[in-house]
């Protein structure tokens, strides 16, 4: 029996853009998925019910990693099960965590010896095949961890940020709203690329004034970062009322995290007012809590 685990993350910047090869920062938090393979007759996914026969249309994550071990090594019976902390259809990764963690599992177990680098690839390849379009960025930051740059790959030093994620509650699902992004993109190509340019240029702005530690301006710039992704049609009444109730509650700057249309907005904090943007967020409707930024990416937990 084999235990992994991959973290989910949060988008500082660049959401919807760097699936156009904008430039995005994301970072990984200390919400994980675990993923627990074992020996069975066949290829299976646990359940609450019990266990059923691995099901593309149920578990379209899982069944891709499993075609594509399938390239690799003889893939002999096995169970699947998963134990996630991310709340689901959300924008907090939880696809490519539960992905990514997979793949971690089934390496170890088939001892396929893959790279941190090729199961980034493999989980890429996953999430463009379910999503129809992907950017590497969930699933590069579950494997590696930390604070990333995409398209460059690049990992940026470790920057201490008190974020409170508020969450809608609505699942949101990314394939739906990428699809919506790219139809809006083909009606309109010179507008909406505008918009993705300008979201590029945020993000390459903001990396700047995170390493200086500047993080007012961090701030105004996810604010601006939001504006951009309501114009593009990935917010919501319930988002946008999370949004300014922590604005208004003190946070230094506050936008969606990963697809929009619903799940979760981020607030960036100071340690002072790290409890008054929590409580506001749960006035406004949403559930809220406070995240920690991780180095950890994907690491086997137990075998
Ligand atoms: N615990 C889990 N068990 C099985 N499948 C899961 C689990 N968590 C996520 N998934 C899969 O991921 C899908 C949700 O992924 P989706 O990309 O739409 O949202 P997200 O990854 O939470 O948000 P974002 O991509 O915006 O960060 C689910 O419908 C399911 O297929
Ligand atoms: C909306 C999106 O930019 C982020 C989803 O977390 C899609 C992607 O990058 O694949
Ligand atoms: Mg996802």
């Amino acid at each position: 029996m084999i235990t992994s685990s991959a973290p989910g993350k949060i988008f500082l910047f660049g959401e919807h853009a760097v699936v156009y090869g904008k430039t995005a920062i994301a970072c990984a938090i200390d919400l994980r998925a675990h993923v627990t393979v074992e020996e069975a007759p066949s290829i299976q996914m646990k359940g609450p019910g019990g266990s059923i026969d691995l099901n593309p249309r149920k578990h379209p994550y899982i069944y891709s990693v499993v075609e594509r071990f399938k390239d690799l090594t003889d893939v002999t019976g096995v169970n699947i099960d998963i134990h996630s902390d991310i709340p689901v259809g959300s924008g907090l990764g939880s696809s490519a965590a539960v992905t990514i963690a997979t793949i971690k599992a089934l390496d170890a177990y088939y001892g396929t010896n893959l790279s941190l680098e090729d199961i980034a690839h493999m989980g890429h390849q996953v999430e463009s095949e379910v999503q129809g379009r992907a950017s590497p960025t969930d699933t590069f930051v579950s494997t590696f961890g930390g604070m990333v740059q995409i398209p460059d790959r690049k990992k940026l030093g470790f920057y201490d940020m008190l974020i409170v994620i508020g969450n809608t509650g609505k699942f949101s699902s990314t394939r739906k709203i990428v699809s919506n992004v790219a139809a809006l993109k083909e009606r309109h190509p010179a507008v909406i690329g505008q918009i993705m340019d300008t979201i590029s240029a945020i993000s390459e702005t903001g990396i700047e004034f995170i390493q200086e530690g500047d993080f007012h301006t961090v701030g105004e710039l996810m604010n601006i970062n939001q504006g951009l992704l309501d114009s593009i049609g990935v917010g919501s009444k319930e988002l946008s009322e999370l949004v300014y109730a922590s604005r208004k509650a003190g946070a230094l700057g506050s936008k969606i995290t990963g697809a929009g249309g619903g799940g979760c907005m981020i607030a960036l904090c100071e340690h002072k007012n790290l409890s008054r943007v929590a409580h506001a967020i749960k006035r406004a409707g949403g559930d809220s809590f406070i995240c920690r930024t991780t180095h950890a990416g994907v690491r086997i937990e137990s075998k």
